[in-house]
């Protein structure tokens, strides 16, 4: 089986899908490696004249359906092994979600925070200086992923043109709306788990009104999902951030927080120093506690590895849907189906993002530009799809949501794989 020194939990998983799934050898087989991984060099000159060298990757671990698709991300602790794993997992999201992809991922290893605005263009244009032979919209196209975002990914797409000699937008997506980005692509993540719960707890007639909710991570997309949730009426209980959370629960009035939670960043400070303060009674809490309530849906927002074997007893919520990737370890799994508790995996709940990814490289290619409306009704009707045909393997097989989803990905690729025959690699 496929060896992963990061993310081993994705083996794991993959194996359970496999009793349910009839893939041919060949299929298993290619399946086993990265097709392509590049590792750079990326020579940066910093502002007091001096020169530091970065390390970069890109890999594209399979691209049988498509293009291979997937962030770049900026961290200190980015390495090839975690590149690797990351592009696995985009390869069985792109097919979970059918998009016409494979699966990619890149990186550079790099504490972006003490970088000035300037250093960052060139580090970024260096990359794609460094890796431009190795993507393209036909061939490898890129996104923004932890510490890029729409600024770094314009200077990508400018970059990756000027190699070209011609404007090339559908090279990345993520890209500011001058640039040719898409309407709808800050909210997509948020709005496709909203669509995803809401799809899901139909089947439970768990009706918004009796549902509580606590969300873990209120940044981008948590915040934003907390105020889709509370607007059709479920009743958000508890948020937090790094710094820890609060719970009220009468319900946290989730538009007053987001906004003043976006001026003064500390979600504490927000409800105490402000006039929200006085709107509700709340308690301060910790992210262990929040995880812990007694609410009908846990929502992790923020960081992997949250729910491990070590905090998975104290759990009581009904539904957990993950957000943020990985925040449930496969030994937390098997205790919380234990539990009765049921979990609802990433590669499904946050594929939003990827998706209005995927509308943004047809606009960009057509030239014919959506509304914010089209796009969140494409949105919708897709996640809508898959969401239940996820659900139908579930029932069928008698499993888990998150091996239902790896069972619906893993036909798509074997069938495409199988498909395109010897794919002209070996002579027999
Ligand atoms: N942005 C997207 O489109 C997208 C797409 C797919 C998956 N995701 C995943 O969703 C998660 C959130 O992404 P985001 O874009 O909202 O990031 P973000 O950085 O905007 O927000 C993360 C939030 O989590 C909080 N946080 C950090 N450590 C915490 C902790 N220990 N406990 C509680 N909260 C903590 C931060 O304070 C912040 O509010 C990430 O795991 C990301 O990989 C995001």
């Amino acid at each position: 089986m496929i060896h992963f020194s990061l993310l081993a939990d994705a083996s794991t998983r993959i194996e359970r899908a496999l009793k349910y799934v009839e893939i041919s050898k060949d299929a298993m087989t290619r399946l086993q490696a990265p097709k392509a991984s590049v590792t750079v060099s990326i020579p940066l000159r910093l502002d007091d004249g001096s020169l530091q060298l970065f390390k970069g990757y890109r890999v594209r671990y399979d691209d049988t359906r498509g293009p291979g698709k997937g962030g770049i991300r900026y961290h200190p602790h980015v390495s090839i092994d975690e590149v690797e794993s990351l592009a696995f997992w985009m390869t069985f999201k792109c097919a979970l979600l059918n998009l016409p992809y494979g699966g990619a991922k890149g990186g550079i290893t790099v504490e972006a925070k003490t970088l000035s605005r300037s250093e960052l263009e060139r580090l970024s244009r260096g990359y794609i200086s460094a890796i431009a032979d190795f993507i393209g919209p036909d061939v490898d196209i890129l996104a923004p992923d932890m510490y890029t975002n729409a600024t770094i990914m314009g200077w990508m797409m400018d970059q990756y043109s000027i190699i070209q000699r011609r404007i090339t937008p559908s090279v990345v997506t993520g890209k500011p709306i001058s640039m040719g980005g898409s309407q709808g692509r800050e909210t997509a993540t948020s709005v496709g788990a909203f669509q995803v719960i809401n799809t899901l707890l139909e089947k439970f007639d768990q009706s918004p009104q009796k549902t509580t909710v606590a969300v873990q991570g209120f940044g981008n997309v948590g915040a934003m999902l907390a105020q889709l949730l509370s607007q059709v009426g479920y009743r958000v209980v508890a948020i937090s951030d790094s710094q820890g959370g609060i719970y009220a629960s009468q319900g946290l009035d989730i538009p007053s927080i987001r906004r003043y939670k976006m001026s003064s960043r500390n979600l504490q400070a927000v409800y105490c120093e402000s006039s929200v303060c006085n709107i509700v009674e709340h308690e301060v809490i910790t992210n262990a506690d929040l995880l812990a309530l007694d609410v009908d849906v846990l929502i992790p927002a923020a960081l992997e590895n949250q729910i491990t074997a070590d905090n998975a007893q104290q759990i009581q919520a009904k539904y957990i849907f993950e957000v943020a990737n990985g925040p449930v370890t496969s030994q937390a799994d098997q205790i919380l189906e234990q539990k009765g508790i049921y979990v609802f995996p990433d590669i499904l709940v946050n594929a939003g993002g990827v998706t209005v990814s995927y509308f943004e490289w047809v606009q960009n290619r057509s030239g014919l530009y959506w509304t914010g409306e089209e796009v969140n009704q494409r949105l919708k009707e897709r996640i809508t799809v898959e969401t239940e045909k996820t659900w139908s393997i579930a029932q069928e097989f008698g499993v888990s949501m998150r091996t239902a989803a790896y069972i619906h990905a893993l036909r798509r690729l074997g069938e495409a794989m199988d498909a395109k025959g010897t794919g002209a690699d070996n002579k027999k």
